[in-house]
């Protein structure tokens, strides 16, 4: 019976949850879409969803079946997963979901803290950091679908629910957990619904974990997952496992990375393996045609496949991203892609790719829709935040070893560093 049920809302955010818990010692699955029948054997498992930008009333209903099931396992804790950049608009869906986790746990209260600071998210009094910079000044003010305009967390967050939000601040959580439980406390005594609680250092996060051990919803990003499976522990509940946690099935089968990402972060990645591998990148404006673009793609793989990874991407900068959106608009563009990127994995995995690396959420998504794949389970941490998994098609397909990267996550390296090279 897992302990901890977690409902993520993107595919690559659920991965970055999985792959803290494993650090933690917990053995992680994390199952594509709401689980139908009976939930894989791990202490933690993770529901991938793409609620992120649906509509907000499927994002609530995808959202509260999936923790229907998780509660009818038997699992002791539910943890609404969200982006460490609290990716998110004025209609949702990081409120209403929440708010509709509280009524279902009628738990009448919630932290919320989205920090990650391995990867530079943090929060100082309500405010949300990336690197040195507020998050409305990191670029994400910019995002096509969320664009983040307010650091103020205590705002955003507000203006997302009918519930009251305070703020539990870094002079508090200096202090340790049971300050933190206590501030908590007389929050929701108080009459509000959630508390943005301050974060810089892994050591806040720990203590933030600690104090809400007892709580039955914890919202935010991988990070305030870290102190959880030290309660578990402390109950009996969890077995000390070790790096066993991460064991996976030994990678076999040619080595491969997708990319449709096309953040700043990405673009440095696919720049360094045009250096260090062989690297095909995909003129999407010259050929936009998915089937064109597949055929062209493992036509180029025919005869390169090997160990050494073949690095294919559709990625380009904003001009020329900006360029196939307006001859095609937003959805269609970003559609066809995902498209090429599906087919060429499909097609990649044909050919004998077992190891593959894709980058960006909304990519993984289509890739891991093609292939099959109903569920993941989490192996080691090659970047903060991207672990391998080994991927499991529903119906008995092809295995394979999957590594899903955020757009954000990874160092410049990490096309080539993921397969040991
Ligand atoms: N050359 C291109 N022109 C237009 N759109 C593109 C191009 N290449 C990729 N895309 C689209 O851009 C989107 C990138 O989103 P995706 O979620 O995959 O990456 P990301 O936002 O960087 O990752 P994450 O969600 O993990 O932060 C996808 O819909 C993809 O199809
Ligand atoms: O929290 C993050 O930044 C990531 O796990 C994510 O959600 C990327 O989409």
């Amino acid at each position: 019976m897992p302990l901890l049920g977690c409902i993520a809302d993107d595919f690559t955010g659920a991965t970055d949850l999985a792959n803290t818990l494993v650090k933690g010692g917990m053995t992680a699955v994390q199952v594509i879409g709401v689980p139908q029948g009976p939930l894989p054997e791990a202490d933690a498992v993770i529901v991938a969803l793409k609620s992120r930008t649906a509509p907000v009333r499927e994002a609530v209903a995808e959202s509260l079946a999936a923790c229907d099931a998780l509660l009818a396992a038997g699992t002791r804790q539910i943890f609404f997963k969200y982006c460490s950049t609290f990716d998110s608009t004025d209609a949702g869906n990081i409120g209403p979901v929440a708010d509709a986790l509280v009524r279902r746990l009628d738990c009448g209260f919630a932290l919320a803290n989205p920090a990650f600071p391995t990867n530079g998210r943090t929060v100082y009094q309500g405010h949300l950091f990336v690197g040195q910079a507020l998050l409305s000044e990191s670029g994400m003010e910019n995002h096509p679908l969320t664009p983040m305009r307010d650091a103020n967390l205590v705002r955003v967050l507000g203006r997302q629910t009918d519930g009251a939000v305070g703020l539990v601040s870094f002079a508090t959580v200096e202090q340790g957990a049971a300050a933190i439980r206590k501030a908590m406390t007389v929050l929701k005594e108080s009459g509000r619904r959630y508390a943005i609680v301050d974060a810089v250092t892994d050591a806040h996060l720990l203590a933030i974990g600690e104090a809400a051990a007892e709580h039955a919803l914890i919202t935010g990003g991988s990070g305030v997952a870290m102190g959880l499976p030290a309660n578990f522990r402390a109950k009996g509940l969890l077995p000390e496992r070790g790096e066993a946690a991460a064991a996976l099935p030994p990678m076999r089968g040619h080595a491969a990375v997708v990319a449709g990402s096309c953040s700043r972060a990405t673009l440095g990645q696919i720049g360094y393996a045009r250096d260090h591998a062989q690297t095909l990148e995909l003129d999407v404006l010259a050929m936009p045609d998915a089937a064109g673009l597949t055929r062209q793609a493992l036509d180029w793989a025919e005869g390169r496949l090997g160990d050494h990874p073949v690095v294919i991407a559709a990625s380009a900068p904003p001009e020329k991203v900006a360029a196939l959106q307006a001859r095609l608009g937003r959805d269609a563009a970003g559609a066809l892609v995902e498209q090429a990127i599906a087919g060429i994995a499909e097609g990649l995995v044909a050919r004998g790719v077992r190891q593959l690396v894709v980058a960006g959420g909304e990519t993984s998504g289509a890739v891991v829709s093609r292939l099959g794949v109903s569920s993941l389970r989490i192996g080691p941490e090659i970047d903060p935040g991207v672990p391998w998994t080994y991927a499991e098609p529903a119906g008995g397909g092809t295995s394979l070893h999957l590594a899903l990267k955020s757009g954000n996550f990874g160092a410049r390296d990490f096309f080539l560093k993921a397969f040991g090279v």
